[in-house]
């Protein structure tokens, strides 16, 4: 039971469209990966944000944190918004995950899913200020989810990847325009989980 489960994980990135993504199971070691999560939920000054849906003002199901160099502030925003501090451990990571990447990034969303409830609708990262073709570094801390993948001209064809603790998701140039992805919500039980998505601000 446990060899097939092992089987099926190994074998998860298989027929993933790899010019577009690219997966790392074992960046980052279990017992790191676990110190670095607890210091993350412990320590990050997590806001929920709150967005306008037409007349309506929507929660977003999960909790965030914006990292980054201050000139990688956000111009779209009506007041100008800058980002976060970078802590030792940001920085560690995005040196790790820069020679992976081929990309010097400039800062770091942090999602911060509390449990099965918490979850990112459909959607590709391709804001203005990401400038056209972005590629984009995830690291991922705790509960494993499924991070779903869809193309935009035909959603029949989709996949799955299950993103491990400690693991690396590259997403590559040409995933935004193309492609739009999400993690889901789970009835299972689930504990929590802190997702880092490196980034370019132009
Ligand atoms: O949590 C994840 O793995 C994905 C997060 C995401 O899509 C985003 O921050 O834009
Ligand atoms: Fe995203």
């Amino acid at each position: 039971m446990e060899q097939l489960a092992l089987f099926a994980e190994a074998g998860q990135s298989k027929g993933l469209p790899r010019e577009y993504l690219e997966y790392f199971p074992k960046l980052i070691d279990p017992s790191t990966g676990q110190q670095l999560l607890e210091k993350f939920i412990a320590e990050t000054p997590w806001k929920q944000q709150v967005r306008m849906m037409y007349t309506k003002e929507v929660v977003t199901p999960r909790l965030t944190a914006w990292y980054g160099d201050p000139q990688a502030y956000d111009y779209q925003s009506l007041r100008k918004t800058y980002p976060l501090t970078w802590t030792p451990e940001l920085l560690m990571i995005k040196r790790m995950v820069e020679p992976l990447s081929g990309v010097e990034f400039n800062s770091v969303l942090l999602n911060y899913y509390r449990d099965g409830n918490d979850s990112v609708a459909w959607h590709s990262d391709k804001e203005e200020i990401l400038g056209r073709n972005p590629v984009i570094a995830s690291v991922s801390f705790g509960q494993v989810r499924s991070f779903d993948i869809r193309n935009k001209a035909d959603h029949k064809e989709h996949y799955s990847v299950r993103l491990e603790h400690g693991s690396f998701l590259l997403m590559k140039a040409g995933l935004q325009e193309n492609w739009e992805h999400r993690i889901a919500k789970s009835m299972r039980p689930m504990g929590p989980r802190v997702n880092l998505t490196f980034r370019v601000v132009k």
